[in-house]
């Protein structure tokens, strides 16, 4: 097993490149499923969600072959096969090999999804939407079974705004007889990027992007090629970090669109932007102003990046209020930056920020993915060394972060954690 080490102090400067979006990318695999024929992706982010994914595509029969960051799956050979364990709960996004069998196979077995912790993470929307579209859904020890005669086009309100619920009834619906409607639904730009997939496979889907979204199935999906977009929570990552500990940093392959809630925020904090095309350049000149955030479905502030932002908001003057009305419970990092000198209060769901203050660095644990990019922004900010464990969270979503920080002047490397260190890790 391994660790992270970063000796903070070290200021930011230079360009790095925003990887494909992790969150298209784990949707986009499964839709692949769907085709009758050859799909490439191109872009891919080099992380461990997008390989586990891989296997599971092999693991039902598809034919996967990797160039880079290019994926080729041949789907001619893919069976019903059930997932009910094993890799399907390493991850979150195994999810979305329900939508994508049940609307190529009318039927799959899939096991309840894993990804991070944030609190309850129900599918129940997920499922209100499979059965409207005409399928039976049953939990028959923790894996879900869906069946279903035909599919059959339906209208479905979505009684919570969700990412994954509209992607995974999409997934179905385009492969269903007739019209479904989605209302209510998510319009986050990784959806937007699996309906480009599907329509280049041949499905109609109108209004991705709007609240309402309309498909038309059709009977038979083909291949195609598709690039992914830049990963909007990896370049807020690293445009956190920059205002964190840069001085004068360049973000590269970013939609700049995708993140104008954060850099709205950043703005107001006093941090200095240029925004062009595909480019950000962030530029921290005077001392940091303190300032309230809360979450919310796109276009609103990412839930993804409030845990980085937690860590930026102890540098700032002032007290920061932090509310995420996704996931409430998101709050794994702040005892762990507590571990590291921060002032956080957790008050009635919102968690309030006290700063500045000097960071110390210190022993901490990654316990989700934003939890690990909170903590490693912390220690580019820190006196000292921080240690962080649990990188395998990190490592789902981050594609080479410790080449990436070092090429932008941090000084950050893995080690091997000695046996005590893993034995004292698995018993926490
Ligand atoms: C793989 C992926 O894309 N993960 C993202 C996706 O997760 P995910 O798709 O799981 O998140 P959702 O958008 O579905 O969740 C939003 C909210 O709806 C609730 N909910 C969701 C589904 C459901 O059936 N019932 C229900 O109550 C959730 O508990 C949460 O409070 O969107 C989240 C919110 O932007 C992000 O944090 C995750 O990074
Ligand atoms: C919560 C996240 O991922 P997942 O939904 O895959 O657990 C995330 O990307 O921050």
């Amino acid at each position: 097993m391994k660790k992270i080490l970063v000796e903070g102090g070290h200021l930011l400067n230079g360009k790095v490149r925003v990887s494909g979006a992790k969150n298209s990318a784990v949707a986009l695999l499964p839709a692949a499923i769907l085709a009758d024929s050859d799909v490439s992706i191109e872009g891919l982010p080099e992380i461990s969600d997008v390989y586990t994914l891989g296997d599971l595509l092999e693991e039902i029969g598809g034919h996967v072959s990797w160039d880079g960051q290019t994926v080729h799956i041949d789907p001619a050979e893919m069976i019903d096969m059930p997932l009910p364990n094993g890799k399907v709960k390493q991850l979150r996004a195994s999810y979305y090999f329900m939508g994508a069998m049940l609307g190529k196979f009318k039927k799959a077995v899939i096991g309840l999804p894993g990804g991070c912790y944030l609190g309850p993470r129900p599918i129940d929307q997920h499922i209100k939407g499979f059965e409207a579209l005409g399928a039976e859904v049953t939990n028959e020890q923790g894996a879900i079974y869906l069946r279903a005669k035909e599919l059959t086009g339906a209208r479905i309100y979505l009684d919570v705004v969700s990412v994954g619920a509209t992607i995974n009834i999409m997934l179905a619906a385009v492969r269903a007889k007739g019209k479904t409607v989605i209302e209510n639904a998510a319009k986050e730009p990784e959806i937007i990027d699996v309906a480009t997939l599907l329509t280049n496979m041949g499905a109609k889907i109108k209004g991705v992007g709007t609240d309402v979204i309309r498909i038309e199935g059709v009977s038979s999906l083909n291949g195609c090629k598709h690039t992914i977009i830049p990963d909007r929570i990896e370049a807020g990552t690293y445009a956190i970090a920059a205002a964190a500990q840069g001085t004068d940093v360049t973000i590269d392959n970013v939609i700049p669109q995708h993140i104008e809630s954060l850099l709205a925020k950043l703005r107001e904090m006093d941090v200095s932007i240029e925004e062009k095309d595909e480019q950000l350049r962030i530029m921290p000149q005077k001392p940091l102003k303190s300032v309230d955030v809360k979450t919310l479905v796109y276009p609103g502030f990412p839930t993804d990046l409030q845990q980085p932002f937690t860590s930026l908001l102890t540098k700032a003057v002032n007290t920061g209020v932090i509310t995420d009305t996704i996931y409430s419970a998101r709050l794994k990092h702040i005892d762990e930056l507590r571990r590291m000198n921060a002032s956080i209060k957790v008050e009635g769901g919102s968690v309030i920020v006290s700063g500045p203050v000097q960071l110390e660095g210190a022993r901490v644990k990654a316990s989700d993915l934003r939890a690990g990019a909170a903590l490693i922004i912390a220690g580019l900010m820190a006196n000292g060394i921080t240690e962080i464990t649990g990188i395998e969270h990190i490592e789902r979503g981050y594609e080479k972060i410790t080449e990436k920080l070092n090429n932008l002047g941090a000084n950050i490397w893995r080690e091997d954690m000695t046996e005590q260190e893993v034995k004292q890790f698995q018993n926490l």
